[in-house]
């Protein structure tokens, strides 16, 4: 207990920082149902605000907590649908600016081929999210939050990467925590050692760092590569981490904390319908956990349950549940198939 320690006086829970981008979907609603098949032979589409840290802000706030959103949108309808969406959810859109020279949403078309393969083909030619500049980040909006969430992808050009880099070093200086999502996406960026460069200096400076195996070996090329989990964690928590929670999709996740415990818990068995949307489900519910002061196995279960109904559902934002539906969810599991059912 007590490994983060939030500023409690701050009025804004959680900032986020990053890509908010648009997904489409193949429909699967009350009157049409795509099933799986491949893209190219899906007719209808649903449209939904997607990116990782935007379904997190969302997944946050539909727990109660108060986020606000650092980021950059199109200057046309797009831009407004994102902006409207999180109005409608309470997400504080007071930081999210218009792009100035016709820079565009992501647009994310989403392939469901079966319940163990989907992928997504992006649309981010002159991307607005990574146009993001030093001039958005506001040193008196920062100061409001008790933490920050940078989203890796935020990092992969210029000027959006400067602009995060900023407010880690404003967040740092204002007693707000860090928490680095790696949220790697290869198609930003360029090649693998800028990523290491970038992905590794905001891990050196965060409080929180959660990612898959894989987004940890990326980070860490140029340090030292072909780490275990445990050598990264104790490399991160020599810096300032106190908490590293490193995944391994299907075979379960662990969290490792600064007095040398590690907690791991497993998945919830579903069908899945997509693998995308998990990790910010696993994000929201586990840090919904860790802002209520619960053990850090509670987190992760909390946090491994809302993955598991994530990747069940046919969308990320919409689709993320409130904490009843999460502990209703959690419940109905441990009946099925007992107490222990993702716990290892
Ligand atoms: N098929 C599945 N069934 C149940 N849970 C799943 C499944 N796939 C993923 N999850 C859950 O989602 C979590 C995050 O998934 P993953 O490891 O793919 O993260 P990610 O790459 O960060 O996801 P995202 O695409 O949302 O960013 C896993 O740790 C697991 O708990
Ligand atoms: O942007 C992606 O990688 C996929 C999106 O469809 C989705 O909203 C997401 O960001 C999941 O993390």
């Amino acid at each position: 207990m007590g490994y983060v320690k939030f500023n409690e006086a701050r009025e804004l829970d959680l900032i986020l920082l990053g890509r908010v981008a648009i997904d489409f979907n193949p429909a699967y609603n009350e009157q049409v149902k795509e099933e799986f098949k491949p893209l190219k032979k899906v007719h209808m589409f649903e449209k939904f605000v997607g990116g990782s840290p935007a379904n997190i802000a969302v997944g946050v706030t539909r727990h109660g907590m108060k986020a606000g959103f650092i980021g950059k949108v199109s200057d046309d309808q797009f831009g407004e649908f994102v902006v409207d969406y999180f109005n409608e959810q309470g997400i504080d859109t007071s930081h999210i600016t218009k792009c100035k020279n016709g820079e565009k949403l992501g647009l994310t078309f989403t392939e469901m081929l079966s319940s163990s393969e989907s992928s997504i083909l992006m649309y981010r030619n002159c991307i607005a999210d990574l146009q993001l500049s030093v001039e958005d980040i506001d040193e008196e909006y920062i100061q409001k939050a008790k933490a920050i969430l940078i989203s890796g992808t935020a990092l992969a050009e210029s000027p959006s990467r400067e602009a995060a880099l900023k407010a880690v070093m404003l967040a740092k200086r204002n007693d707000v925590r860090i928490i680095f999502d790696i949220d790697y996406r290869a198609y930003n960026w360029k090649n693998t050692d800028e990523l290491s460069i970038y992905y590794s200096t905001v891990a050196k400076e965060a409080d929180i760092i959660m990612g898959s195996r894989e987004e940890f070996d990326l980070t860490e090329k140029l340090i030292k590569p072909g780490m275990t989990d445990e050598e990264s964690a104790a490399l991160w928590q020599g810096y300032h981490a106190t908490i590293v929670v490193i995944k391994h999709g299907m075979k379960g996740s662990t969290a490792y904390t600064l007095d040398g415990q590690s907690f791991s818990i497993k998945p919830f068995p579903v069908e899945a319908r997509k693998g995308f949307g998990g990790g910010d489900g696993y994000g929201s519910g586990f840090l919904y956990g860790l802002y209520q002061g619960w053990d850090i196995i509670d987190c992760l279960e909390f946090g491994s349950a809302e993955a598991s109904m994530m990747v069940k559902s046919n969308n990320c934002s919409d689709s993320l549940p409130t904490p009843e539906e999460v502990h209703a969810f959690i419940k109905e599991e441990k009946e099925k198939f007992g107490e222990m059912i993702a716990r290892v």
